[in-house]
């Protein structure tokens, strides 16, 4: 396939090798100084773009996919305010958008484990937060994986309605506590204490690939496919 990289960074770098180790094209590796290469590119030139950018720039990069007429998957956070738009106009345009928080299979299967022990959980007495540890570059807190992993916790607890990050808190939000070290790719723990003991589960990445690898793999399963996707779609076959 002929993919274009939108966001040249730490993601963009190792999606592109293992995008090329899968005998993929990169077509165009576009960053803030470069966008008139991704101007010159025509429908028919891209299969797919990739677009791993930065909180402001995510919105416009991906409207410009979809109006173009190129499927694209996207992974960038903290700019999720915009999403409905996006879907819409998603929609109107008849394109193809996969979006994830965390595009890696360990990652969407903590998912699915946070779920189900926030239903364990639910009405025992104990108090449920959330700690998201990650590199000093990282431009929004909390996390995406975090707002994901709260919204999920929030949904199958009958006393929380919200997440709300750290120091703000209230009875009926889960507190989100983001902590920026050294190069932490990312980790992520959910932490349900009482006086008696702690119960909790940690998801600890070892580096990018997981991420990568799992961006690449919605790039192949997209084209063809029309509307908005996410993991769970690609992932449907672990319902079996
Ligand atoms: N969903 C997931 O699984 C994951 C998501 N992420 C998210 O992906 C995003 C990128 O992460 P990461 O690669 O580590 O960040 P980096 O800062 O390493 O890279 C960001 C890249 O985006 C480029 N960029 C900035 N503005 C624009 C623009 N307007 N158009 C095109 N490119 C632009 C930057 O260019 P320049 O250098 O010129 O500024 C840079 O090359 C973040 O939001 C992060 O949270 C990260 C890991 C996994
Ligand atoms: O910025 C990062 O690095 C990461 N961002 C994503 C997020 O905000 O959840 C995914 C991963 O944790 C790495």
């Amino acid at each position: 396939m002929n993919i274009l990289l939108l966001g040249y960074g730490k993601m963009g770098k190792t999606i592109e090798r293992i995008a090329m180790e899968r005998g993929h094209q990169i077509v165009g590796r576009i960053d803030l100084g470069n966008r008139d290469e991704m101007e010159a590119l025509g429908a028919q030139d891209v299969d797919v773009a990739i677009e791993f950018s930065a909180p402001e720039a995510a919105y416009l990069n991906i409207t410009y996919c979809i109006k173009k007429g190129w499927p694209v998957v996207s992974g960038t956070t903290g700019w999720l305010d915009h999403k409905a738009e996006i879907e819409d106009l998603c929609k109107t345009n008849g394109g193809s958008f996969f979006y994830a928080s965390n595009y890696s299979i360990g990652v969407n299967l903590f998912f699915r484990l946070n779920k189900q022990l926030a239903r364990l959980m639910n009405g025992q007495g104990y108090k449920a937060s959330m700690t998201e540890i990650h590199h000093i570059h990282k431009l929004d807190a909390p996390s995406g994986t975090a707002i994901t992993l709260a919204e999920g916790l929030v949904a199958e607890t009958d006393h929380l309605s919200q997440w709300k990050l750290a120091p703000e808190q209230s009875d009926d939000a889960i507190t989100i506590l983001s902590e920026r070290e050294g190069e932490v790719p990312g980790t992520h723990i959910v932490k349900y204490t009482s006086e008696v003991d702690t119960i909790e589960i940690a998801h600890t990445a070892h580096n990018r690939e997981g991420f990568a690898l799992g961006a690449v793999v919605s790039a192949e399963w997209l084209p063809g496919k029309k509307g908005v996707f996410g993991m769970e779609d690609l992932l449907s076959h672990l319902d079996d």
